[in-house]
């Protein structure tokens, strides 16, 4: 009997790098998933049993450590922000890069030093890794969760600092904002969820090693 599988991938600007590694992989989604009025949410593909589901990043993650989906594609942002047990990531993709840093006002930065912080307030969608990051050399971190446009924060005033993704840094400096630190370099990952890895051994293997050469074609 074929094994069923379960691919989640993000529907944010990961997809766009992504599809190509699929297709490299051996997967290319049915036309639908490519239709911009559909409103569908799981998608066949070429490969016999597997279906694709298009998520937002964070929930990709949070399908496969449930075993809801089998396997996927996520960012090591999401990963580490999360922590889930249950979520294996073997595979860097190459793809995604980006990195994890603390921003502040061009004026703030000028005098400021984040080794004599004791305290920081943050506006982040991360808050769990950079409570992480500043506890581990005794800052005490008090996050504002937001889930985009971090930027604005300091501007009204929310919060003086916030911890983000920055690529070309075109973000940080339209809105009069300076990296001050990094906290981590991130790419996106092959995810695999333990569970089915055990169920579905034989073929997850199979799709691992795909994977992996995928990103080295
Ligand atoms: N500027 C960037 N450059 C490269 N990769 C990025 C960048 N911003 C985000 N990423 C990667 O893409 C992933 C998804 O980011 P994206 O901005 O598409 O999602 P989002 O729109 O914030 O999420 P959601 O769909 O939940 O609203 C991130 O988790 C990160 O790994
Ligand atoms: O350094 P840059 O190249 O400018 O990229 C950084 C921006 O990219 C991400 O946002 P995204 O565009 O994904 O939108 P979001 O606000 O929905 O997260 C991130 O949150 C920054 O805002």
């Amino acid at each position: 009997m074929t094994d069923t599988l379960i691919f989640a991938i993000p529907k944010g600007r990961i997809l766009k790098e992504a599809l190509p590694l699929l297709a490299r992989a051996g997967i290319e989604p049915d036309a639908d998933f490519h239709d911009p009025a559909s409103r569908a949410l799981q998608f066949g593909t070429n490969v016999p049993g597997l279906s694709l589901i298009r998520v937002r990043a964070f929930d990709a993650a949070t399908f496969v450590a449930h075993g809801a989906a089998d396997f996927g594609i996520v960012g090591s942002d999401v990963i580490d922000e999360f922590g889930y047990e249950a979520l294996y990531a073997p595979v860097d993709l190459k793809i995604g890069g980006c990195r994890l840093s603390v921003a502040e006002p061009k004026a703030l930065a000028e005098d400021d030093d984040p080794r004599s912080w004791s305290h920081v307030r943050v506006a982040t969608k991360y808050p769990n890794i950079t409570s992480r990051h500043f506890a581990a050399r005794g800052v005490q971190a008090e996050c504002v969760k937001l889930n985009g446009a971090m930027e604005l924060a300091p501007r009204l005033g929310l919060t003086n600092r916030i911890v983000d993704l920055v690529s070309s840094g075109q973000t940080l400096k339209e809105n009069g904002l300076v990296e001050v630190e990094v906290i981590a370099d991130v790419s996106s990952r092959l995810i695999v969820s333990r569970p089915s890895f055990k169920r579905k051994a034989e073929v997850m293997t199979d799709w691992l090693a795909r994977f992996r050469e995928a990103v080295d074609a």
